[in-house]
């Protein structure tokens, strides 16, 4: 087992792996669900319990960041993370990506109204799976984001990611979120390659 999170993770096994986006997907399906429900309290407090219980006996297999499959499993749209939406790449090169994503109820703001700080939070995934794609490891230097309309939630979106210059360690990207016809946020991002040792 290595410390470093650059270096190769310990991916599983087919079964193990598929699994794992199993429970990934069960979570993501809570996250919507508790979000959207109001139970009585002592239905809250029942699952409460339940779900400490459910943590407990995940407790018993922790790893470190190199072994975890947490967003390491980059053959699923989500990568098997329940953090970032779920992107959904229909065309990819190491210049330009294109894809769709659907926002859910744990992604509201208020009023139908994604939450403001989801959509960086999908630029950066859109751009740095982007940035990384047959370059060397890379990071946010810095995002900004035009909201342009309000981002719905439980509608089909289409995002583009494209790499518009690359200037040494630096790679300019730019991108867009849109709902049919209407383009609701458009970004613009830095990454900069990172030198030997940087973390
Ligand atoms: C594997 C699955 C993929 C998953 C996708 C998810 C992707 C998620 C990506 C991230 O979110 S990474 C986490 C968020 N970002 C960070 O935590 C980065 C924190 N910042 C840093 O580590 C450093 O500031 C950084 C590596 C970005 C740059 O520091 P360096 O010391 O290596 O760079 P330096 O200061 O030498 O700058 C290099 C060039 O970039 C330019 N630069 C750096 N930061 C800038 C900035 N903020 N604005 C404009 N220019 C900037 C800088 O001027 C310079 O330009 P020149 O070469 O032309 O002189």
């Amino acid at each position: 087992m290595t410390s470093s999170a650059w270096a190769a993770q310990t991916l599983a096994d087919q079964e193990t792996g598929t699994a794992f986006e199993h429970l990934i997907g069960s979570l993501r399906g809570l996250q919507d669900s508790v979000t959207s429900t109001r139970p009585p309290a002592e239905v809250a407090l029942a699952i409460a319990a339940e779900l400490r219980a459910v943590a407990h006996r995940l407790d018993e297999f922790g790893v470190g960041e190199a072994d975890q499959l947490a967003g390491a499993q980059m053959d699923y749209p989500g990568r098997s993370q329940a953090c970032v939406p779920v992107l959904d790449h229909t065309a990819q090169s190491a210049d330009e990506v294109r894809g769709t994503l659907q926002l859910s109820r744990f992604h509201l703001g208020r009023n139908g109204a994604a939450h403001g700080g989801v959509i960086p939070l999908v630029f950066d995934e859109i751009f740095g799976r982007l940035a990384g794609t047959d370059r060397p490891r890379c990071r946010t230097a810095f995002l900004h984001v035009d909201y342009r309309e309000i981002t719905p939630i439980g509608r089909r979106l289409d995002f583009t990611g494209r790499v518009e210059r690359v200037d040494g360690r630096k790679i300019f990207v730019t991108g867009s979120l849109a709902d049919g016809d209407a383009v609701v946020a458009e970004a613009d991002a830095l990454f900069v390659v990172l030198r030997e040792g940087q973390p």
